[in-house]
C-alpha cells in the first residue's frame, strides 16, 4: 500500500452519521472514525479506510432538493434524514474494491459537510487529481462481437461496461460488428485511431485476435514496415486494448486480470492500466498467415478446434465435447520441430515463480529485447541455421503447443504453461510425444491439479523465441528417403485413415489452432515480437498474504 505523502485537505466530514477525519494526498484519499475512546472494539467495523487515487473512479456530487438529497443522475436518496439536520452538502467517491478471486467492484462512500465551500473543494480538488492523471482513456472504440460465446456480448457491455464508462466520463464510440473480420478491417482501413485512446474488444480470444491483426497491420502501415515481412522488426501499437470477457474461452483476459468478470475488466479500463504482451507472428514460406498471443496448437488443440466449429450451436460447451472426442480418438502427428532456445534471459518454464503484476522477470527480458531488437540485423543473422543454435526434434507427436501466456483459463486455472510470461519475448514450446491414452490423461489432468504436467517422460518444454515445424509429409525428399518403406506403408494407411478416423491410425496431417482460430497451413515459422501490443491490465495480482506495515491507516 502506498503511504500518503503532502496533504492537499484535510476536514471532518460525515459519513453514515459518523464523523470522520478525511485527507487527500496526491496518492491517497482516506477515511478515519473519530473515536472518544481509545479503547480496541473487535466487532467494531473498521474505522480507517484508504484508497489510492489511482483508483478513484469518479466524484459525484449530491443535490439537495425539499430536505432530501439528489443525486446527479436523478435517483432521490434520503441522506438528511439519515446524516442528521446540520449536514448541507454531499458528494459520493466511486473507487475500486477487490474481492474473491481478483475481482474488483465499484463501491462508493457518501461524504457529508455542513459547509458548501468545503464540500464544493473537496470534489474540485478530486476530480483535478484525477483529470491529472493522464493514464486513463477519455475515448474509447468499442467492438462488441454478438456473437461469440454464449451471445451475450452486447448484454454484457450495455449493462455491466457502459454504465460504468459513463459514471467514470468516458466518451464511446460502438460498433456491434454484423460479420467474421468486421472488426478486423475497421480498424485496418476505416477507423480515425488519433481520436483515441484505446480499443475496447467485446468478446472472446477469437474476436481478440481479429482486434490485434486490425490494429497491428494498421500500425505498421501507419509506422511504413511491411506487415507482410520476416525481417523487419514490426512496430509497436501504442493503442492500448481492453477486453470484456464475452467469448468461450476467454484466456487471454483470464491471464491477464486473473478472472473472467465484464465489471472487472471495465475497472481496469477506467484506472487506465497497461500490460504489455508478447505477440507470435506465424509465417508459411515467407508468406504472413497470422498472429498469435495465447496457443499455437498443432495436434490435439488444432483438432478439438476443427472440430468444436461444427459444433457452434452448442456453445462453449463445444469444446469439452470435442475435447472428449479428440482423446478419445487419439491422433498423433509425424513431423520436425526446430527451435532457437531464448538465450540470456531469466526464468524457465518448470520455475515455480509465476508472471504477476510488475513481473520483474517481463521487465528484464522485456529489457533485453529491445536492446536485441536495435541490433536487430546482426541478431537476424545469428539466427540463421548456420550459426549452429537451431535445435531440431523429429517425432511422433500427440500435441505440439505454444504457448506465449500462460494460457490459464476457467477449465485450466494455472493454463498450458503455469510459468509461462505475458511480456519476456518468449513462447513456452511443448511437446507431447506419442503415448498412452492414460498417459495423455495424466497429463491433460495435471492442468487442473497442482501437479507438474511436465513431469512426465514424454513431455519436453523449452523457452524459446522462434520455432518452426514441418509436418512429415512436407519434408523435403532426402529425408522422406530415410525411411521410404515406411512411409508407403504410412500413405495407403493415411489416405484410409482419413475416411476412418475411428480406426486408430493418424491421418497425415492436423492443423493449427491460431487463438482460436484454424491455420490453413501446417507447415510454419514463428517468432516472438516482444511487448508489441499493450493491455488495459496489470497482470494478475499476488493477494496479500498480510497487512502492510506501511498502511496509511496504521500510522
Ligand atoms: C480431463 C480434464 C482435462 C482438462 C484439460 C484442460 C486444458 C485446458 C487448456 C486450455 C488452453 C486454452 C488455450 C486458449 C485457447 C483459446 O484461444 C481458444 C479460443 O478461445 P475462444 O473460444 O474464447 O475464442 N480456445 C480453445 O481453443 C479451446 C481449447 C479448449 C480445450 C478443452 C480441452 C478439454 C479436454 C477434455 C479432455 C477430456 C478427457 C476426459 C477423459 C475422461
Ligand atoms: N457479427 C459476427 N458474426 C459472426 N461472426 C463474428 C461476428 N463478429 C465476430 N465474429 C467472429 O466470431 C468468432 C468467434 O468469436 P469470439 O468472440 O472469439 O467467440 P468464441 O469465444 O465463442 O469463439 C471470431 O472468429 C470472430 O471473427
Ligand atoms: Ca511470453
Amino acid at each position: 500500500m502506498e503511504r500518503p505523502g503532502r496533504l492537499l485537505l484535510q476536514s471532518e466530514l460525515r459519513v453514515r452519521n459518523a464523523a470522520y477525519d478525511v485527507s487527500l494526498s496526491r496518492s491517497l484519499l482516506i477515511w478515519k472514525r473519530r473515536t472518544s475512546s481509545p479503547v480496541y472494539h473487535p466487532f467494531r467495523p473498521s474505522v480507517c479506510h484508504s484508497v489510492p487515487v489511482s483508483e478513484i473512479i469518479s466524484v459525484r456530487e449530491e443535490e439537495e432538493e425539499n430536505g432530501s438529497r439528489q443525486r446527479d443522475d436523478g435517483s432521490w436518496k434520503k441522506i438528511r434524514e439519515r446524516e442528521g439536520k446540520d449536514c448541507r452538502q454531499a458528494f459520493t467517491v466511486l473507487y475500486v474494491e477487490r474481492c474473491r478471486q481478483h475481482r474488483w467492484r465499484c463501491a462508493e462512500v457518501t461524504f457529508t459537510c455542513s459547509d458548501e465551500a468545503v464540500c464544493q473543494h473537496w470534489v474540485s480538488s478530486i476530480r483535478e487529481q484525477l483529470a491529472s492523471n493522464t493514464s486513463r482513456p477519455k475515448h474509447l472504440l468499442v467492438y462488441i462481437n454478438p456473437y461469440g460465446g454464449k451471445r451475450q456480448g452486447k448484454r454484457i457491455y450495455e449493462q455491466k461496461v457502459a454504465p460504468l464508462f459513463t459514471q467514470a466520463g468516458i466518451a464511446t464510440s460502438v460498433i456491434v460488428t454484423e460479420y467474421a473480420n468486421h472488426a478486423r478491417d475497421h480498424l485496418k482501413m476505416e477507423a480515425e485511431l488519433k481520436k483515441f485512446d484505446g480499443v475496447v474488444c467485446v468478446g472472446g480470444d477469437g474476436m481478440f485476435s481479429e482486434i490485434i491483426h486490425g490494429l497491428i497491420w494498421r500500425t505498421q502501415i501507419d509506422c511504413g514496415v511491411d506487415p507482410n515481412s520476416t525481417e523487419e522488426a514490426l512496430s509497436p501499437c501504442s493503442l492500448r486494448i481492453g477486453i470484456i470477457p464475452a467469448g468461450s474461452t476467454d484466456c487471454i483476459c483470464f491471464a491477464s486480470v486473473g478472472t473472467n468478470d465484464p465489471v472487472t475488466s471495465a475497472l481496469h479500463i477506467i484506472v487506465g492500466d497497461s500490460q504489455p504482451l508478447d505477440v507470435c507472428s506465424v509465417h508459411h514460406n515467407n508468406m504472413f498467415l497470422r498472429y498469435s498471443v495465447s496457443l499455437l496448437g498443432y495436434g490435439f488443440y488444432g483438432d478439438v478446434l476443427s472440430d468444436s466449429e461444427r459444433k457452434r450451436w452448442m456453445g462453449p460447451a463445444r469444446y469439452d465435447f470435442s475435447g472428449l472426442k479428440m482423446f478419445l480418438t487419439h491422433h498423433y502427428y509425424e513431423g520436425t520441430v526446430s527451435y532457437l532456445p531464448a538465450k540470456g534471459i531469466i526464468g524457465t518454464p518448470r520455475d515455480a515463480t509465476r508472471c504477476r503484476s510488475g513481473c520483474v522477470i517481463c521487465q528484464h527480458n522485456g529489457q533485453l529485447n529491445s536492446e536485441r531488437s536495435e541490433k536487430y540485423e546482426m541478431d537476424e543473422a545469428s539466427d540463421s541455421e548456420s550459426s549452429g543454435e537451431w535445435r531440431t526434434i523429429r517425432g511422433k507427436f500427440l500435441a505440439i503447443n505454444a504457448a506465449s501466456m500462460s494460457c490459464a483459463c476457467p477449465r485450466s486455472p494455472k493454463g498450458l504453461s503455469p510459468a509461462a510470461h505475458l511480456a519476456d519475448g518468449t513462447t513456452d514450446l511443448i511437446l507431447v510425444r506419442k503415448c498412452s491414452r492414460f498417459n495423455f490423461l495424466r497429463h491433460l489432468l495435471r492442468h487442473t491439479s497442482k501437479d507438474d504436467q511436465f513431469d512426465l517422460t514424454f513431455i519436453e518444454v523449452h523457452r524459446v523465441r522462434r520455432f518452426r515445424f514441418m509436418p512429415r509429409h512436407c519434408q523435403s525428399d532426402s529425408d522422406l528417403e530415410l525411411d521410404l518403406h515406411e512411409n508407403s506403408k504410412r500413405q495407403i494407411f493415411s489416405q484410409i485413415c482419413k475416411d476412418h478416423p475411428a480406426c486408430g491410425c493418424a491421418p497425415a496431417y492436423s492443423s493449427w489452432n491460431c487463438d482460436g482460430e484454424i491455420l490453413t497451413h501446417t507447415a510454419i515459422d514463428v517468432r516472438v515480437h516482444g511487448q508489441l501490443i499493450k493491455l488495459f491490465a496489470r497482470g494478475i495480482e499476488e493477494l496479500p498474504v498480510f497487512e502492510d506495515l506501511s498502511n496509511p491507516c496504521a500510522i
